[in-house]
């Protein structure tokens, strides 16, 4: 049976305004994502069993991803912050449940997974490893001109899940503008390439939660002026027009978060700001030395526990690589 393997990424939203409540539970977004290259892997394979099996392992080991965040993972406990479903709420399984049911595919999949993007952070892990198992199993069940479809199962999967899905028009597409729910894609093809440090600090939070505490604005922000800078390659005006609106919410539930931006911009990094819902902070560097000295200071002067990477934009996307067998 066939088997295929991509190296799904994660997002940041460089800005994310939040115009209005909706009648569904969900709420109006204004929102621009970059994908970046810190990488979940991803291996499925098509299985006669009518089933689908999930295994999920931190990269390169529990041990030292729960090191990197000062948590205990001894005598092989894995700890509560690090524990991945491999049910039916993982969002990869919903993914090629929902494939399985919308193409009448009688055969299953068993899946492997590698995490290394963290959980609840507003990264889109979950949401990219789902947009990414659709595509190599439409791939697998040679479905991938069936655009319009995958878009429809991506969306019933989760509102950032389509962004991250394979558009066969725009392959390299870095970063788009997303509006409704976060569905509503227009593919940016002239987001320069952009240099960032992420820092992650040891705690998640729920996307439900933070927009349950938000207070849509009275007169919201366009992203008409961050669209204008960004296509410029203007990084001054970049800085001047970012925004998250979910900031306040996820201050309110984590105010230690406050501290964790402050050091990110005492340290050069201007513009930094949240990342989605959060727990994850970003500041944009001007190029790629400038990016890994700032985490090499920070190492130093941040409490152990924070995960800390360079990362630069990558199309969202990315190739799946098929092995028949
Ligand atoms: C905040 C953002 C910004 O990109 O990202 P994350 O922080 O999750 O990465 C997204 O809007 C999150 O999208 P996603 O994580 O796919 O959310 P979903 O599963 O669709 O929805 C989870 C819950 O978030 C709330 N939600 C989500 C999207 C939206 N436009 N309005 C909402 O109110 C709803 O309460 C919903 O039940
Ligand atoms: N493939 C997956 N990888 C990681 N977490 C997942 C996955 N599928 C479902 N989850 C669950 O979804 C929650 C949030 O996932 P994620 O999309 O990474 O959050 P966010 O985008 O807010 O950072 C996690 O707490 C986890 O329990």
């Amino acid at each position: 049976m066939t088997i295929a393997r991509t190296s799904p990424p994660a997002k940041l939203n460089l800005f994310l305004e939040i115009p209005a409540r909706r009648d569904d539970g969900y709420h109006e977004i204004d929102t621009v994502m970059a994908a970046i290259d810190w990488r979940d892997e991803l291996e499925i394979e098509s299985i006669p069993q009518p089933r689908i099996e999930l295994t999920a392992d931190w990269l390169p080991s529990v041990e030292s991803v729960a090191g990197e965040l000062g948590l205990d993972a001894g005598q092989g406990r894995v700890p509560e912050l690090l524990r991945i479903p491999t049910d039916d709420s993982n969002l990869v399984v919903r993914a090629l449940a929902a494939f399985r049911t919308q193409f009448g595919v009688q055969t299953g999949f068993r899946v492997r997974l590698g995490k290394r993007i963290p959980a609840g952070a507003g990264m889109g892990g979950a949401s990219s490893d789902a947009a990414h198992a659709i595509d190599c199993a439409a791939q697998i069940h040679q479905f991938d001109n069936e655009t319009k479809v995958l878009h429809g199962i991506a969306s019933s999967i989760g509102s950032d899940v389509p962004f991250f899905l394979a558009d066969r028009d725009c392959q390299s597409v870095m970063a788009a503008h997303a509006t409704g729910r976060g569905e509503l894609l227009s593919p940016l093809g002239d987001c320069p390439s952009i240099h960032f440090v992420v820092a992650y600090p040891s705690r998640s939070l729920s996307t439900a939660g933070v927009y349950a505490q938000l207070k849509v604005p009275e007169r919201a922000v366009s992203s008409t002026s961050f669209l204008q800078a960004l296509g410029r390659g203007d990084r001054e005006r970049m800085g001047q027009a970012m925004m998250n609106r979910l900031t306040g919410p996820a201050l309110k539930i984590l105010p230690q978060l406050n501290e964790l931006l402050e050091s990110l911009w005492q340290c050069g990094l201007q513009p930094c700001q949240l990342t989605g819902s959060g727990s994850a902070c970003f500041g944009i560097a001007k190029d790629v030395e400038q990016a890994k000295e700032i985490v090499k200071r920070l190492e130093t002067e941040l409490q152990p526990g924070v995960l800390l990477r360079v990362a630069q934009t990558v199309p969202a996307a990315t190739p799946i690589e098929i092995e028949p067998s």
